[in-house]
């Protein structure tokens, strides 16, 4: 699963358990990995688990969340066995997030220009002027008009797009290896999300970062995403190639998801939600693997 010696995956996730501090996990046995240059979706419902593990792979878990079994394998190093200190580092080295929240992700108080430039000093020991001038070049990548301006303005001064755009510009200014984008239209009006996706998708190709992309939308998938991993309740209910998930979904709960999804169903029918008897057989599931799990863990 960690590919040869000398060309890893871009990442590994093995068997990943987290849970609350009373015991429950909220991520149950979940695998999957990423080839350098490749984009993986992250698919389901709001609470399948998709954000946390963006979250545990950039090491930025909330307090109460502890990972309690299982391995993340960032470039072939065990991420799980360094010391805080050693992660943090690694992490920032290697892999950026661009946020689904591009209003919370910026500080209000500061102009853009240090806010994507001051990590490329910091955590990467650029010189003041090579982060400059990869900040210039990058924000009129991402279509920014006049990005001296930009540069200088703060952020209650740009539109939501434009906010998105410039923390797009800031993942990839230090080249890392993987971006996890958690939900990164999410925010933003319709227009404006295709316009983001194509964006993100363009420069994934020109610079062959891997991605993690999480998000609800299976319509996104098709336009973004090589490999799929669908989650329901913290649990991998099916991993398979884009092109056949849509016309092979083996997973009821897959076929489910495409149902439900307003493009891909047969335009006359009527718009189906995930069916309940599906939840509550996959819920009853769950209980079960929960139960078999505690009583493999005493
Ligand atoms: N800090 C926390 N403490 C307790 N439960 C949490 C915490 N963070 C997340 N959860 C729970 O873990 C589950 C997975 O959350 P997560 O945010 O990863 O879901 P998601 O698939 O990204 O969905 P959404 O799109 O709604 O964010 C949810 O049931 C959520 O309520």
């Amino acid at each position: 699963m960690t590919g040869s010696q000398t060309h890893p995956n871009t990442l590994d996730v093995m068997q990943l358990n987290i849970a609350l501090p009373n015991g429950h996990r909220l991520l149950r046995d979940v695998s999957l990995s990423l080839r350098p240059g490749e984009v993986r979706v992250l698919v389901g419902e709001s609470g399948a688990g998709k954000s946390m593990i963006g979250k545990a792979v950039l090491g930025i878990l909330p307090q109460n969340l502890k990972v309690t079994e299982g391995e993340i394998l960032l470039e072939g190093q065990h991420l799980n066995a360094m010391t805080p200190w050693t992660r943090r580092k690694t992490v920032a080295q290697s892999a950026a997030l661009i946020p689904q929240d591009p209003l919370t992700a910026l500080n209000p108080a500061r102009r853009i220009g240090p806010q994507i430039t001051d990590p490329l000093v910091r955590i990467h020991g650029w010189s003041r002027t090579k982060a400059r001038e990869t900040a210039l070049a990058l924000l009129d990548r991402v279509h920014i008009r006049d990005p001296k301006r930009v540069m200088e303005s703060y952020p209650h001064e740009l539109s939501g797009g434009m906010r998105q755009r410039v923390l797009i510009a800031a993942a990839f200014a230090p080249s890392p290896r993987l971006i996890v984008a958690d939900e990164p239209t999410t925010a933003l009006d319709v227009t404006v999300q295709k316009q983001i996706l194509r964006l993100i998708r363009e420069l994934q190709q020109e610079t062959a970062t891997a991605v993690l992309f999480v998000t609800h939308d299976m319509g996104v998938v098709a336009k973004v995403s090589q490999q799929v991993t669908v989650l329901f309740a913290g649990k991998v209910m099916e991993d398979a190639p884009t092109e056949r998930i849509f016309t092979d979904p083996r997973h009821p709960y897959t076929r489910a998801l495409i149902a439900a999804t307003p493009s891909y169903a047969d335009l006359d029918r009527p718009f189906s939600p995930v069916p309940q008897a599906l939840i509550a057989e996959l819920q009853d599931d769950i209980v079960r693997d929960d139960a078999r799990h505690q009583g493999g863990a005493r």
